[in-house]
């Protein structure tokens, strides 16, 4: 564990496509002061940079493979230590993605005080994704490839939510109801950490 971030408050939010991750993360951002860090956007950014690690990135993902474990967390790390001083807690969205994600996050950094575990009806989630999809310009909100992340979700990401239930911090919040209900909902939890 990094000396930096011994004391981090790190807040898992894990839920399914289109659940509304993103959409709380960035009212707890603006409310809470929490860095927001989510492996996809750190991915896409470190590409879109040009560096050297980007260049190794784009290729392994041109080819269709998955990018190393290690380096996503690597990733996620350096924009943790980044941002230590300043920084209120972590919202590290959309992982983990596999109970192994999880455990090898707790061994390199540390562990979470929350999962706040974003749910919806697997209907509601697709029609918000082909809803994004007509203006995020996401290559992977169309139909076909949501039924597949949807599949993969509640294969891989299910087990994650239990695994972390055991220790009791996990809160489950409904979000069907209006954005601004959710997060009523969400400011509940994270005031518990303080
Ligand atoms: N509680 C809610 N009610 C209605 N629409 C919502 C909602 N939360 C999010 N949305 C919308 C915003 C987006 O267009 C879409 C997906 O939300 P998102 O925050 O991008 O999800 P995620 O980051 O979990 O994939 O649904
Ligand atoms: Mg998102």
């Amino acid at each position: 564990m990094t000396d930096k971030l011994k004391d981090a408050k790190i807040v898992f939010v894990v839920g399914g496509p289109g659940s509304g991750k993103g959409t709380q993360c960035e009212k707890i951002v603006a409310k809470y002061g929490y860095t927001h860090l989510s492996s996809g956007d750190l991915l896409r950014a470190e590409v879109a940079s040009g560096s050297e690690r980007g260049k190794q990135l784009q290729a392994i993902m041109q080819k269709g493979e998955l990018v190393p474990l290690d380096t996503v967390l690597d990733m996620i790390k350096e924009a943790m230590i980044a941002k230590a001083d300043v920084s209120k807690g972590y919202l590290i969205d959309g992982y983990p993605r596999e109970v192994k994600q999880g455990e090898e996050f707790e061994k390199k950094i540390g562990a979470p005080a929350l999962l706040l575990y974003v749910d919806a009806k697997a209907e509601t989630m697709v029609k918000r994704l082909v809803k994004r999809g007509e203006t995020s310009g996401r290559a992977d909100d169309n139909e076909e490839t949501i039924k597949k992340r949807l599949d993969l979700y509640y294969k891989a990401t299910e087990p994650v939510i239990a695994y972390y239930e055991k220790r009791s911090i996990v809160r489950k919040i409904n979000s069907e109801l209006p954005v601004d209900e959710v997060f009523a909902i969400v400011e509940k939890a994270i005031d518990e950490l303080k």
